[in-house]
């Protein structure tokens, strides 16, 4: 029987390489070994799953990963590893993500919903509307680029609530408007919910988890520490916080320094390793193991990086068209060329064509 659930991510990694400089990332995109550059894995193997018209909340201090996830599973940035199953349309409203900068509010809102896939008369009937719901007045025509971070926000969030995606995703966009707009977007998040709507809702104020979810995940350094019932794991969030405040600074610092070190150090065989012997001890019957986590783990991954097939493909043609650029400044023929290589290093007044006969 199949699972009935909206979105699954299973043993979901995220891994950043930290580029120092622009030459740094260009030197590596031809690199065939990338042992020297220094990485950080922003996720070390997320799983969970959320039920069709369920209200998930993402906690976690700063950096956690939260941010990474939602991305993931709205589709704006590829896992490293794992598998995500995102059954229907999301629609993201982050502070920092979605809208274009050099367009303005109007054409941002045509752009993002004819990639949501509404056709030109169903974006002019809302679009009063949505401009209405943001009430960002005449700033509608200007660059977004102008906006202030709470005039981003509800322009985001009126967007994404109108072109009604099957899963919203709201990545900390309720904690930079002022309260009407908030009430606002409460509204509308709870008729969200009553049209069985799911939601992903990642905030840092546990009153708002806590007021809007029904089940929270909490997502600590890149690992997820606890998922289950709202009450549950913001309880012992909060205890947590609590306990991390009364450190010294010292203490602080160097309790994070640990986790991101962690982080830094995390290893994807390791963690594949770790993952095929819990699936052997928890079903020994089962055979190719190692396959189906290999499958479970590469096969719906778009690699962000040049394989080394691709890289030595890439070479081989741009020697050729150096070797054509080469032939054209010594003014031979390619036949020419070809039988005295030399005469690359003397290039000739006169053009050389090839004897026709
Ligand atoms: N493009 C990137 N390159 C390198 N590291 C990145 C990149 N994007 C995110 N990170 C790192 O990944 C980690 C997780 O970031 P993320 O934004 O997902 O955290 P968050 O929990 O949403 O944080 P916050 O609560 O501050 O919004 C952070 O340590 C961050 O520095």
């Amino acid at each position: 029987m199949e699972e009935n659930y909206k979105v699954k991510v299973q043993n979901v990694t995220k891994e950043y390489d930290l580029f120092k400089t622009q030459s740094e990332k260009l030197r590596s995109f031809f690199a065939i070994s990338k042992h020297q550059i220094p990485h950080f894995w922003s996720l070390m193997g997320i799983s969970l799953t959320i039920q069709p018209g369920e209200t998930l909340g993402l906690i976690g201090v700063n950096g956690s990963g939260k941010s990474t996830l939602s991305n993931i599973i709205s589709g704006i940035i590829p896992q490293t590893t794992g598998y995500v199953d995102v059954r229907g349309d999301t629609s993201i409203v982050a502070i920092h993500a979605g809208l274009r900068n050099n367009l303005t509010g109007r054409e941002n809102i045509r752009l993002k919903s004819l990639m949501q896939g509404l056709t030109n008369e169903e974006i002019d009937e809302m679009m009063p509307d949505i401009i209405a719901f943001a009430d960002i007045g005449d700033f509608v025509d200007q660059p977004v680029k102008s906006y202030s971070s709470g005039m981003r926000s509800r322009l985001g969030f009126a967007i994404a609530v109108h072109i009604n995606p099957d899963i919203l995703i709201i990545d900390e966009a309720l904690s930079v408007g002022d309260d009407t707009f908030y009430q606002k977007c409460v509204d509308k998040i709870t008729e969200f919910k009553q049209e069985g709507k799911t939601i992903i809702f990642v905030s840092h104020s546990l009153k708002q988890i806590e007021m809007l979810c029904d089940k929270v995940a909490w997502i600590n350094y890149g690992e997820l520490k606890m998922v289950g019932e709202t009450k549950e794991v913001t309880t012992k969030y909060r205890e947590f916080t609590k306990w991390f405040k009364k450190l010294s600074k010292k203490e602080k610092h160097d309790f994070e320094t640990e986790r991101k070190n962690v982080q830094k150090n995390f290893s994807i065989q390791n963690y594949q390793k770790q993952v095929t012997e819990e699936m052997q001890k928890a079903a020994p019957q089962e055979k190719n193991v190692h396959s189906k986590v290999h499958r479970l783990f590469y096969s719906s991954v778009i690699s962000e990086k040049m394989s080394v097939g691709n890289q030595l493909l890439t070479w081989a043609v741009l020697l050729v068209v150096i070797f054509f650029c080469l032939v054209n400044i010594s003014g031979y023929s390619v036949g020419h060329v070809l039988n005295d290589p030399s005469l690359l290093m003397h290039p000739s007044d006169v053009l050389h064509l090839p004897d026709v006969k």
